[in-house]
């Protein structure tokens, strides 16, 4: 059986895989949610009773965002997406960067492999080579922590219009949004919801490595993530550098990598989304891209699967294909040398680059705190694949 967490949520944010199952013609949930969920059931409009919102209008709607519900794929709200032809920014950033970084601004990296935290820069203010600069960091740091920030504050269009100078914002096919906002993805949790023993009753860890939307054709690449509402302690984001993930394997095995694809697929998703009762947005897709992804800005490669949303190795048989899979998963999840985690706090904005880490969410913290987050998800290229390099 599903856990209840999963029955009790009308949406779940955090992407999940689901496995069919063939005797019930049903979806059975196969690895875990995360602690990302859209909780409609318990909460609309504010309507908590614990702990109001800080920022109500981040608060979920299904009206507002015209969500619907769907019972078969004929009843979609948006059309499939288009190829477009993405611009990567970061490509003409000054990589010393003196528009982000500007005297008196500090920068701390948090671990040696991944990531940074820095004090002093307002986001929304900067200028256009600035933003330029951001993909650039964004994409070398993989992930950046800006605190203090006035994003969540701004109007909710100024912020979407910041990221989208990185490309058009993605609508997610499940996960809820504000109203009138479709193209933010929100992360809430509500301060009355208890669903967390439920979950843990089915499962021993709530960690779900992913890369997002991976089974669109053109995934997110500079993303963002800002704080509505944190728990006291808890409930923080892990990152994972992809780029390190891959130098790490032997030449012999990143040779072998090279030149195989994977399907992604956005399919499961979707299909437990309607077996909640819940909204889907879009016909879901699958894609094939390569296991070895290139960045387009630093040319660095970057794993690209993740347990979440990459199903099958083409051209492999089924065994042969999760065994790959496995090590490859393992590897992602094992390796907190090449991890850091985010801890939140007012006013933090996190930007990464979807295209060369995974992350997941930590569902950790007591019961009776809200967390409310908002991601802006700019798509970006199609993944693609440049020949191995010996070192
Ligand atoms: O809730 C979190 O910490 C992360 C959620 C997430 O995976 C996302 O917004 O992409
Ligand atoms: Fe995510």
């Amino acid at each position: 059986m599903a856990p209840a967490l999963i029955e009790s949520n009308a949406d779940a944010v955090a992407e999940q895989t689901f496995q069919k199952d063939k005797n019930q013609g049903s979806y059975k949930e196969a690895f875990s949610q995360s602690s990302a969920t859209t909780n409609y059931d318990t909460e609309i409009n504010g309507s908590d009773t614990v702990e109001p919102a800080k920022y109500p209008n981040y608060l979920p709607s299904r009206n507002g965002s015209q969500l619907i519900v769907v019972k078969d794929w004929d009843d979609v709200t948006y059309p499939p997406y288009e190829p477009f032809d993405a611009y990567e920014h970061g490509r003409d950033a000054d990589p010393s960067f003196p528009n982000l970084l500007k005297e008196g601004v500090e920068v701390k990296d948090i671990t040696a492999n991944i990531g940074a935290e820095v004090h002093g820069v307002q986001l929304s203010k900067l200028n256009r080579a600035g933003q330029d600069e951001l993909a650039l960091f964004a994409a070398q740091k993989k992930l950046v922590a800006f605190r203090n920030q006035d994003f969540a504050s701004l109007p909710i269009q100024e912020a979407l219009d910041f990221a989208e100078y990185y490309g058009p914002s993605h609508i997610h096919q499940t996960s809820g949004a504000p109203k009138g906002f479709p193209r933010v993805h929100l992360v809430h949790r509500s301060a009355n919801d208890t669903t967390s023993k439920d979950f843990f009753e089915e499962r021993t860890n709530s960690i779900t490595w992913h890369t997002d939307v991976s089974f669109e054709m053109q995934p997110p690449g500079t993303t963002f993530l800002y704080v509505l509402d944190v728990p006291k302690a808890g409930g923080d984001t892990l990152f994972g550098n992809m780029a390190v993930a891959y130098q790490r394997l032997s030449p012999e095995f990143k040779k072998r990598l090279h030149g195989l694809k994977a399907v992604h697929s956005g399919h499961e998703q979707a299909q437990a989304s309607i077996a909640r009762g819940s909204v889907v947005r879009r016909t879901p897709v699958s894609n094939v891209h390569p296991i070895v992804r290139t960045h387009p800005a630093t040319g660095e490669k970057a794993l690209y699967v993740n347990p979440q949303f990459t199903r099958r190795i083409v051209g492999f048989k089924k065994e042969e294909s999760d065994y790959l899979l496995k090590f490859l998963f393992d590897h992602i999840a094992l390796s907190a040398d090449l991890q850091a985690r985010v801890k939140w706090e007012a006013g933090t904005v996190v930007v990464w680059d979807n295209r060369v880490t995974a992350h997941s969410a930590i569902l950790d913290w007591q019961d009776g705190q809200r967390r409310h987050l908002a991601r802006l998800t700019p798509r970006a290229e199609r993944p693609f694949e440049t020949p191995f390099e010996e070192k």
